[in-house]
């Protein structure tokens, strides 16, 4: 029966009824990283070496030697990476079930809001009227946050920081636990530099994606791009890390699969 359906499926991704769309940032030096306050660590930034070019240090191949954080560019968020999940079962990169990789996903158009406020944040009134419209978010879905926000090309005005910190959209600190507690979702992604707002630090509690996705060993998706392509419901997201040992999350390429518009 499954081998009937794999050939289904083939043939209307073969013929374009089922779109195949990219949701990953390129990965360049310089495409920007979470800035924290000065007194933490920092994440790298996306460095590349060439090694040869078809010249005498290869003379018939081309290749580079990269270096990058975990959570450089377009990256999935493993429940390790937050102090919340770090006993949660499965939590690194190369131990969650590779089942996790493959998920639905629901769509909210924050567009509109993110562009008049910076700092706005989603709510469970914003959610439930999102349902109102597309129905009931379905279990274990992924939730991303449609902000247009990978539409700003300036570094700067991607991190928007200012004296107090960056300024971008995320999700409040009520929606997340009521997500997860009531919809049970896979996890949230964004198309900011991270899944939490720049002034998340002031929530309670602080960061609260990170704090509840990943104190329930859920997952994290962010830098994203072209959420504006997919449908509010239907599609189909392919997220797979990379598989480094103990890792807390890694760059990655996210695709998503959804019908012919
Ligand atoms: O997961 C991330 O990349 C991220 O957003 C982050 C990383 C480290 C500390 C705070 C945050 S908020
Ligand atoms: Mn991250």
């Amino acid at each position: 029966m499954s081998q009937n359906i794999l050939a289904q499926f083939m043939a209307e991704l073969m013929s374009g009824r089922i779109r195949v769309v990219d949701l990953t940032e390129t990965l360049t030096p310089e495409f920007p990283t979470i800035v924290l306050p000065p007194e933490f660590g920092q994440a790298w930034p996306f460095r590349i070496e060439e090694i040869s070019r078809y010249d005498e240090r290869g003379p018939a191949w081309y290749w580079n030697n990269f270096s990058c954080s975990e959570h450089t560019g377009t990256h999935f968020d493993a429940p390790a990476h937050w102090v919340t999940g770090k006993d949660q079962p499965d939590n690194t990169v190369d131990t969650i079930p590779v089942e996790a990789f493959i998920a639905s996903a629901c769509v909210i158009d924050c567009s509109a809001e993110s562009r008049d406020n910076p700092d706005f944040l989603l709510t469970i009134d914003f959610v439930k009227k999102w349902e109102e419209r597309h129905g009931r978010i379905p279990a274990r879905s992924w939730v991303l946050m449609r902000t247009d926000w990978s539409k700003r090309a300036k570094p700067a005005d991607y991190l928007n920081l200012q004296e107090d910190g960056a300024h971008s959209p995320g999700p409040d600190a009520e929606v997340v636990p009521w997500l997860i507690k009531e919809r049970d979702v896979h996890g949230f992604g964004t198309e900011s530099v991270g899944t939490d707002a720049g002034q998340a630090q002031h929530l309670d509690p602080p960061y609260p994606c990170h704090y509840y996705m990943h104190g329930n060993n859920r997952y994290g998706l962010q830098c994203m791009t072209n959420l504006d392509q997919l449908p509010p419901t239907g599609a189909v997201i392919f997220s797979a890390p990379l598989k480094i040992r103990s890792g807390s999350g890694s760059p990655l390429r996210v695709l998503a699969l959804a019908p012919k518009a």
